[in-house]
């Protein structure tokens, strides 16, 4: 599987976007799919507090079945450390702060993307922002290991813009990190050209799942899983839960994480029915 980064990116509005629990074996064409999901949003409900997003054990369990038939990750914008123990399953890939930190069955553990070189950046500029923000009621500055994410979420709708213009003056000091919007929060990620997208594409080379057989599945709900939707456009299948503020470059759509876990169970009994009948 190629990285496109030049190819013209068809974006449209999610609710023009077809349902992708109507055909499930019409979507993945008799391939075997190789399935990624982002977790907040798409496993786990958004809450306000991002410790709360715990995953549900029928969505754990669903997860597994999901894994004993076909290759699975979970591409987070979290750390991977804390996504790994909020699922808890060891037959899961994990590529945790974005795609940079990479986890998988067998003691795979790497970091591509080439990261290292923020991480000095990325100390000092958490260390600033919690001092900076400490004052505001309801800010939260959660450390990755190769991102920080500044929440807004129980902030007053007041004191959004102070949090907004500290963050945008944290960022200007560091050259070496950029910025990152998601849903009620502002991240400061590593200024590279490497994202969930080019962790997808790394994980099907690594896993040797480049094949004509086999077709990628990106679900996702947020900003940053767009980068996997514009990246596996042509090539694989992008599915956007829900909405968020902008076009998508996704090709189906679920309207929430009841629709994903059911769309991930018919999803398993497709797959098996195709391995019977092959
Ligand atoms: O790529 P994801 O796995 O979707 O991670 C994206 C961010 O998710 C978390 O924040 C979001 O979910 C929180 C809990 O529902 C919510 O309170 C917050 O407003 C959302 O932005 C996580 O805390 C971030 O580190 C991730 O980057």
């Amino acid at each position: 599987m190629k990285d496109q980064s030049t190819k013209e990116v068809q974006k449209l509005d999610p609710q023009n976007l077809p349902s992708a629990l109507s055909d499930i074996p019409g979507l993945i064409a008799g391939k075997k799919p190789a399935v990624f999901l982002d977790y907040d949003g798409c496993l786990s409900p958004i809450v306000k507090d991002p410790d709360a997003a715990v995953l549900t054990q029928e969505m754990r369990d669903t997860l597994q079945r999901l894994a004993k038939v076909c290759s699975v990750a979970v591409v987070s914008g979290r750390d991977r450390a804390n996504v790994e123990k909020l699922v808890q399953l060891d037959n899961l890939y994990f590529a945790g702060s974005h795609g940079f930190d990479i986890s998988g069955p067998g003691n795979m553990h790497t970091e591509p993307g080439g990261a290292k070189e923020a991480l000095p950046a990325l100390e000092e500029a958490d260390k600033v922002l919690k001092e900076k923000l400490q004052d505001v009621e309801g800010a939260f500055v959660e450390r990755k290991r190769y991102a920080i994410a500044v929440h807004y979420r129980n902030v007053a709708e007041a004191k959004v813009d102070r949090v907004k213009q500290v963050t945008e003056e944290v960022l200007q000091q560091y050259p070496q990190l950029k910025e990152g919007l998601g849903k009620k929060i502002i991240e400061l990620k590593p200024n590279l050209n490497w994202h969930k997208g080019k962790a997808v594409l790394w994980l099907m080379e690594e896993l040797g799942l480049n094949q004509p057989d086999v077709v990628p599945l990106y679900i996702g709900d947020d900003i940053t899983d767009e980068d996997a939707f514009a990246t596996l456009q042509g090539q694989g299948i992008g599915i956007l839960v829900g909405e968020h503020d902008d076009k998508t470059a996704a090709e189906y759509r679920l309207e929430d994480v009841e629709d994903v876990q059911a769309f991930l169970e018919t999803l398993t009994q497709t797959i098996k029915h195709q391995q019977q009948h092959n």
